[in-house]
């Protein structure tokens, strides 16, 4: 089969499309991919790292108000949809998958418009402008919530597949976790990571929690601030006279290359609310405590967060009401009261889709096969 995935500026739109490729890869064997992205994107990094072959196309996204650099756009919007047709055109794929993104716009319409089976999947409760355009054209959208459905027009073409994850993420055991990240057996693990670019305001809400759970002989935390705030942190903990390494209970990292093993670990998370990050903290059954990031698309990461809070599998801070004394507080309450965590952790994995990329895959070779 060939196979061509277009999706790209954040991670949250990257990593879907490459799980994806590889589920298809499993059971289609031998099957060719080509990834459609811009070279500014962080897919012209991650994709050829990855071992996939990327080609890129110029595309802009179209600002929100009325401007000359949308008139250019416009105009620079019929030239992508010609590099797109031309790519399709020598590739011949036998179908084409967007996971969002504006570069997925003329790549996707133009397979659309060449008749060629082509499937959207959307990570998010509220759908991105683009997937939102392209609902219209395409075969099937796969949506990671089932409540995203009514915001397409074509709410008929939805399958909701849950959100793909990579496979590490459940085959990762607590045994596994609690030895690469020298974590203790004996103690409540608390995971805290503000998606792949960290989070100030819950950085700065950690230093309360380090105040009131440093050296603490039931539970252990681990940080991923992101590379940015990592020195400041750090700094800042040593300021307030905690002394991480005799704490016996503080990790704290820039960044989380085996985060599979520290979700396999934890017994709760701390976390943005980034739909992927939330695809697998479900299929791991884990409880959350969540601070949606409030500049996100249309306020996009709350309503993914209010989905696992109406199913009993967090609780939900706003970002404008987060202090530390609240974060302390929440915290404390749930490790002291460990029926409600494992409530909270049934709850979550019943929302977990573990096999969501396995069920992309199926629906792509069901379109080409039908
Ligand atoms: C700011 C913003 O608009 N973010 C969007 C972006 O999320 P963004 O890419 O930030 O976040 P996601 O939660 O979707 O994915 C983060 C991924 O990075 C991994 N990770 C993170 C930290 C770390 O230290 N190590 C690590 O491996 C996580 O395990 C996960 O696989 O795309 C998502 C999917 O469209 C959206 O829901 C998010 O709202």
């Amino acid at each position: 089969m060939r196979i061509i995935l277009s999706g790209g500026g954040t991670g949250g739109h990257i990593y879907p499309a490459i799980t994806i490729a590889r589920a298809i890869a499993k059971l289609a064997p031998g099957s060719e991919f080509l990834f459609v992205g811009t070279k500014q994107g962080l897919e012209a990094d991650i994709i050829p790292k990855e071992g996939f072959r990327l080609t890129t196309i110029e595309v802009r996204g179209l600002e929100r108000r009325l401007s000359w650099n949308n008139v250019r756009t416009i105009f620079q919007t019929v030239g992508s949809l010609w590099q797109a047709r031309q790519i399709v055109k020598s590739f011949r794929p036998d179908i084409v998958i967007g996971t969002g993104g504006y570069v997925c716009g003329p790549v996707l319409l133009a397979a659309s418009l060449m008749r060629i089976p082509t499937i959207i999947q959307e990570q998010n409760v509220i759908p991105g402008i683009t997937n939102r355009i392209l609902a219209r054209f395409v075969n099937k959208i796969a949506i990671g919530y089932a409540e995203a459905a009514k915001h397409f027009s074509r709410p008929d073409k939805t399958v909701f597949t849950g959100n793909p994850i990579r496979p590490e993420v459940m085959s990762a055991t607590r045994s596994e976790g609690l030895v690469a990240l020298g974590l203790d057996d004996n103690k409540i693990t608390v995971l805290v990571a503000g998606g792949s670019r960290g989070a100030r305001s819950i950085n700065t809400a950690m230093l309360d929690v380090y105040r009131r759970f440093s050296g603490d002989k039931k539970i252990q935390i681990l940080h991923v601030t992101g590379q940015s705030d990592y020195n400041s942190i750090v700094g800042k903990i040593k300021q307030a006279g905690i002394e991480i390494s005799k704490s016996g209970n503080i990790t704290i990292k820039p960044y989380l290359y085996n985060m599979p093993l520290a979700l396999a670990a934890a017994d709760l998370v701390v976390f943005r609310a980034g739909a992927i990050g939330l695809a697998e903290v479900t299929a791991r059954g884990v409880p959350a405590i969540l601070i949606p990031y409030p500049y996100a698309a249309e306020n996009h990461q709350e309503y993914n967060a209010r989905v696992l809070e109406k199913n009993g599998a967090a609780i939900v801070i706003r970002d404008s009401e987060l202090t530390g004394e609240k974060l302390v507080n929440t915290i404390a309450d749930l490790v002291a009261c460990p029926e409600k965590l494992r409530a909270m952790g049934q709850a979550s994995g019943k929302l977990g889709r573990p096999q969501a990329a396995d069920d992309i895959a199926k629906l792509a070779l069901a379109l080409v096969r039908s």
